[in-house]
C-alpha cells in the first residue's frame, strides 16, 4: 500500500481546508448559502456558461452567434477603475458532482481500475474556473456577459488521495484568489463525501485571462478587495504566484544554461553511460535497470472536431487536458508496467487557442525518473496539412507515482538533457508541497 501525506501547507491554505472539512455538510468558508447561493449541479456549469456568453448549442449557428457578440463591445471597462471592485465570497461557488446519489451520472467518469477518470475531472476543473471568473465579473444590469474569459494556465494541480471514488458525491468549492489587470487567479478545491464528511480531495489554481467579446483584445476585470487578514494572506499569495511564474519563465532553459548543479548532472549522466572500453565520446551505454528517454515516447492525434468546442468555438481547454493527460498516463503505465497514480499537474501553459478542425498532435515523453515516480512531459501542436506548418499550443507536465520500483530514464542527446532538467524542477516544485 503507498503511503503519502499531507505536507507543507501555506497558512492560507491551511485556513481553507480547515473551513472546509469542518462539518459534515462542508461549511463554506463563505457565507453564499445564506444569501441564497446553492451549489449548482455539474451539468449546469456549462449551461450556465453558455447563457451569459450567448453561444449557440447548435454548430451551423455559430457564426450568428459570435457577430451578436460583437455588439457588446460598448459594454467594455476603458479603465480598470470604472468597474466596481469585487469580494472574494462574490466568486464563491459549490458545484456538485452526484456519483453517489446519481448512479446513472457514473459511466462518464469511470475507469477500469473502478476509480474516477481524471481526464473528466479536468475538464470539470476548467469550466469552473471559467464560470467563477464570470462570477467575479458580473455585470448586475446585463444578462450577457462582454468578456470572452479564456484559460492561460494551469498553475498547480496536487492530489491529496490516491483514490477517487466513482460512487461518492463529490464538491468544488472556488472562487477568485487574486486579481491582476486582466487576469484573474481562480483557486478550486475538490471534497468527496466518504463516511458523511467531505474530505479534501484535491486542489488547483487557474489563472484566466479575460478578452473582448471577439477574444481579440485584452479586457479589464473588476479589481479584488481582501476583507480579513485571511484573504489578505490569499492575496498576497497569488502576487507571489505571480513572481514565481516570471521569476521562472526568465530561468526557463529555452533562455539560459543550466545551473551549476544541473551541469553538473547531466555530465556526470554522460559519464555514467560513456563506454568505458573505448576511449570515445560517442559510444554510450545504457547502465543496467535503465531506459533512454528517447524510448519512452507515445504520440497520439486528435481531429478537432466541433463537438469539443467551448463557448468561443474554440477547442475546450479541458478537452486538451483531458487528451494530454490520458496520453501522459499511457506513456507512464506503459514505462513502470504498473497503474500509475497521478500526484501532480503543474505549469499548463495555453500559448495559442486551438481552431476547431485543427490536427493536433501529442507528444509524450517520460523525461525524470525519481524512485518510482515519474515525471511525464507532454508536448501539443497543431499542424496545418495544406501549409505544413506547426505550431506549439501547449506543454503539460504530470508527476505519477507507480506501486513498483521503476528503471532510471536517462537522456542521450543535449536536448534530451534540457527536457531531463525541465522534468526535474518541475518535480522538485511538485515534492515542496506533496510528499510521496
Ligand atoms: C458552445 C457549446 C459548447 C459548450 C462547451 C462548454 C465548455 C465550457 C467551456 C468553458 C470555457 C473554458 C475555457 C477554455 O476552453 S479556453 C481554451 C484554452 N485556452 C486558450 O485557448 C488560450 C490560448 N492562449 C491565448 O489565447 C493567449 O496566450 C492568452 C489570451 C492566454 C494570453 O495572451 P497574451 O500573452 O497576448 O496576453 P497579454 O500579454 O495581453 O496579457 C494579458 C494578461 O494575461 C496574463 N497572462 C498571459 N499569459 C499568462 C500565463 N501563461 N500565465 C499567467 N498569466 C498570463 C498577463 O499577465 C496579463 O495579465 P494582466 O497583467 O493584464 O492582469
Amino acid at each position: 500500500m503507498l503511503s503519502r501525506r499531507w505536507f507543507s501547507l501555506s497558512k492560507a491554505h491551511t485556513f481553507l481546508i480547515r473551513m472546509l472539512t469542518s462539518s459534515s455538510s462542508g461549511s463554506q468558508v463563505f457565507q453564499n448559502m445564506e444569501e441564497g447561493h446553492f451549489p449548482i449541479h455539474v451539468h449546469n456549469v456549462r449551461s450556465r456558461l453558455r447563457e451569459i456568453v450567448g453561444a449557440s448549442t447548435n454548430w451551423r449557428d455559430h457564426v450568428q452567434a459570435m457577430n451578436e457578440r460583437k455588439a457588446l463591445h460598448t459594454l467594455l471597462a476603458k479603465t480598470q477603475a470604472d468597474l466596481p471592485p469585487r469580494k472574494m465570497k462574490d466568486s464563491y461557488i459549490e458545484v456538485i458532482l452526484p456519483l453517489g446519489s446519481q448512479p446513472e451520472i457514473r459511466e462518464k467518469y469511470l475507469n477500469l481500475q473502478n476509480t474516477v477518470r481524471f481526464g473528466r475531472i479536468l475538464e470539470d476543473l476548467d469550466s469552473l474556473g471559467v464560470l467563477i471568473c464570470y462570477t467575479h465579473t458580473k455585470h448586475e444590469a446585463t444578462l450577457r456577459s462582454p468578456l470572452s474569459i479564456v484559460t492561460a494556465l494551469v498553475d498547480k494541480i496536487g492530489l491529496w488521495k490516491q483514490h477517487i471514488h466513482p460512487d461518492c458525491d463529490i464538491k468544488f468549492t472556488g472562487n477568485v484568489s487574486w486579481v491582476g489587470n486582466t487576469s484573474m487567479e481562480v483557486k478550486i478545491h475538490m471534497l468527496q463525501l466518504l463516511d458523511g464528511i467531505y474530505c479534501p480531495t484535491l486542489d488547483a489554481t487557474f489563472v484566466m485571462v479575460a478578452r473582448d467579446p471577439e477574444n481579440k483584445r485584452p479586457a479589464f476585470v473588476n479589481p479584488l478587495v481582501a476583507e480579513t487578514p485571511e484573504e489578505e494572506e490569499i492575496f498576497k499569495e497569488g502576487e507571489k504566484n505571480k513572481i514565481r511564474r516570471l521569476e521562472s519563465s526568465k530561468a526557463s532553459l529555452l533562455k539560459v544554461a543550466p545551473t551549476a548543479d544541473e551541469r553538473n548532472i547531466i555530465h556526470n549522466i554522460f559519464l555514467n553511460t560513456l563506454d568505458s572500453r573505448t576511449m570515445s565520446f560517442r559510444s554510450r551505454v545504457l547502465p543496467p535497470n535503465s531506459v533512454w528517454m528517447e524510448d519512452t515516447a507515445l504520440k497520439s492525434l486528435e481531429i478537432c472536431h466541433p463537438q469539443e468546442r467551448n463557448i468561443f468555438n474554440r477547442i475546450f481547454g479541458g478537452f486538451l487536458m483531458r487528451k494530454a493527460y490520458e496520453l501522459g498516463w499511457a506513456t507512464a503505465y506503459s514505462y513502470g508496467n504498473s497503474r500509475p497514480y497521478v500526484v501532480a499537474v503543474d505549469d499548463i501553459m495555453f500559448q495559442k487557442p486551438v481552431d476547431i478542425g485543427s490536427l493536433l498532435l501529442l507528444s509524450s515523453k517520460v523525461c525524470y525518473t525519481e524512485k518510482n515516480n515519474i515525471q511525464v512531459r507532454v508536448h501539443s501542436e497543431v499542424y496545418d496539412p495544406n501549409t505544413r506548418v506547426h505550431h506549439t499550443t501547449n506543454v503539460f507536465h504530470f508527476t505519477f507515482m507507480l506501486e513498483k520500483e521503476i528503471p532510471d530514464v536517462f537522456p542521450k542527446t543535449y536536448g534530451e538533457s534540457m527536457l531531463y532538467l525541465d522534468g526535474k524542477r518541475h518535480f522538485d516544485s511538485s515534492m515542496k508541497e506533496y510528499i510521496i
